[in-house]
């Protein structure tokens, strides 16, 4: 099966073989060979001869092919969405939300270039100040299974507009929709060599990350391989790293006139995607008292009626599976260890179906674990927190060596205030899901969730760099020349 695009070619995988399974049914979705490291190789130049015709393009003539990836992605936005949901087990609904993002990437890729990195220039007395940006050259993009189409989509879109050549390589759980992606991108004009396909587990990680060919590396993905990338990449200023990693958010809530609205809020930061989101929260802080024991009553009672089901099932389910019965497992175990712990499960999580990675909402009370531990589980597990007094809430928000997003639940203003200055993340919310981060703003976070590289509107500051020039279209000497020089 030909698996990898490389130098505008298809081509059949000389390493390991693997699949990817839908989640819920285990049916073959995808199957291949991964890349060899001798096909990783062939990629990073095929990209390296692909980047100077295409970084001399205009920016014009790259924007029109930016925009034809955009049709061709309307164009096929079922078959993409049913693919999603297909290797995700995310639900047909939420799966077309991922392509429509994918669409407006485009848009909002090309009025970030031209906003923060295009050309500007003021004039000086005797000369002009001029700015542009340019290409680091050949950039590999790493992107996570559980926005397979739109997150390595934020980095590859602004890394070709500013004129990049890419190595892609996608998440070894979702490979098709990387190649629908990528088909896409060749319908739409894209020359051969500028976008490489190696698909690939660990192994072709590897092997690109360690690659002498590549100028920079952008990934989002786990706290656990960034942190090594970013190990690898030490010393080597010459490369650029950007890493989008995972966090421990918290959500604090404070006692609210509309308890009904906290609750939806709730669920949608702890729940949607099954709680795969590296915005979900998964610590909620909740006043120690009567009112929050009634907040809590009614968030188990509502999220204990959450449908929970297959990626096209209709009537539509709020959540699918998680990615795989491994992750499912992983999660239950994690459960059954907090509980183990002293935690007290307010709503069991549990898997109601033999063999098939769909998991039900779980929520589990940690405030009387000694050691709490400081991970994010990647799933439809939500740990609470009584606390008592807002700052005592403030800390425990806090207490993470994460700091990717954070949010409050309150009506006062001044208590967001004390929040906002307070709380330390990439990204604080005030009466919103922590879920659903806006493209048109910076997407990223301190501590352990990343390494300062903010991606979406950001994202076009870590795909080009500056260069400043003092220009004069003749040269001539100055009215007055420096003392100690004589002509
Ligand atoms: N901050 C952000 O923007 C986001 C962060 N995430 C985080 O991503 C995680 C879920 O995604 P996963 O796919 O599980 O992440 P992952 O870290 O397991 O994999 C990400 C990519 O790295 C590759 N990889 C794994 N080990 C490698 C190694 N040693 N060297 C080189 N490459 C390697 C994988 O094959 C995959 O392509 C969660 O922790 C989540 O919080 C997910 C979405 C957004
Ligand atoms: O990257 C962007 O364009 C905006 C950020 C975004 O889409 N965030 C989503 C995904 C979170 C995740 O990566 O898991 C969100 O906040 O829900």
């Amino acid at each position: 099966m030909t698996t990898h695009y490389i130098a505008g070619n298809w081509q059949a995988g000389q390493g390991e073989a693997f699949d990817s399974l839908n989640p819920v049914t285990q049916a073959v979705v995808w199957n291949g060979q991964g890349a060899s490291a001798a096909q990783v190789d062939s990629a990073v130049q095929a990209a390296r001869a692909a980047f100077p015709a295409w970084a001399r393009r205009s920016l014009e003539e790259r924007i029109a092919v930016l925009e034809q990836f955009a049709v061709t992605l309307k164009a096929h936005s079922d078959e993409l969405a049913r693919t999603i949901g297909e290797e995700t087990g995310k639900p047909l609904w939420e799966s077309a939300t991922e392509v429509t993002s994918m669409v407006n990437k485009v848009a909002i890729s090309v009025q970030s270039y031209r906003e923060r990195t295009g050309i500007k220039s003021g004039p000086l007395a005797d000369a002009t100040a001029v700015l542009r940006h340019k290409p680091h050259g050949v950039v590999a993009v790493f992107g996570p299974y559980n926005f397979p189409g739109h997150l390595p989509n934020g980095h590859i879109v602004p890394a070709l507009l500013a004129g990049n050549a890419v190595v892609f390589k996608p998440s070894e759980l979702t490979p098709k929709v990387a190649e629908l992606t990528v088909k896409c991108w060749i319908e739409a004009g894209l020359p051969a060599g500028v976008l490489n396909l190696v698909q690939g587990a660990r192994e072709t990680g590897v092997a690109l990350a360690a690659s002498a060919g590549i100028d920079g590396l952008f990934f989002t993905g786990s706290s656990r391989t960034g942190n090594l990338l970013h190990s690898q990449f030490a010393g080597r200023p010459d490369k650029i790293l950007a890493l989008e990693m995972g966090g421990n958010n918290p959500l604090v809530v404070d006692q609210v006139a509309d308890l009904d609205a906290a609750v939806y809020t709730i669920i949608q930061s702890a729940f949607i995607s099954a709680g795969q989101r590296c915005t979900c929260a998964r610590r909620l802080l909740v006043p120690v008292g009567a009112w929050g024991d009634g907040l809590l009553a009614r968030l188990v009672a509502v999220s204990a009626t959450i449908k929970v089901g297959a990626f096209d099932e209709q009537p539509a389910p709020f959540m699918g599976s998680v990615i795989s019965l491994t992750a499912a497992e992983h999660l239950l175990k994690a459960q059954q260890h907090l509980v183990d712990k002293g935690a007290v499960a307010l709503l069991e999580m549990i898997q109601p179906v033999p063999n098939a990675a769909l998991l039900t909402p779980g929520i589990l009370d940690v405030t009387a674990v000694a050691e709490r531990i400081d991970e994010e589980f990647f799933g439809p597990l939500l740990q609470v927190i009584r606390y008592d007094g807002f700052d005592a809430a403030i800390a425990e928000a806090n207490n993470t060596q994460y700091g990717l997003a954070a949010g409050l639940l309150s009506d006062s203003a001044e208590r967001y205030q004390q929040f906002l200055v307070e709380s330390r993340a990439g990204i604080v919310n005030w009466n919103k899901q922590l879920t659903g981060a806006a493209s048109s703003a910076p997407f990223g976070g301190v501590g352990a969730s990343g390494n300062h590289r903010a991606s979406a509107y950001y994202a076009a500051d870590y795909c080009a760099y500056p260069v400043a020039s003092l220009e004069s279209e003749t040269l001539s000497l100055p009215a007055t020349l420096t003392p100690g020089v004589s002509l």
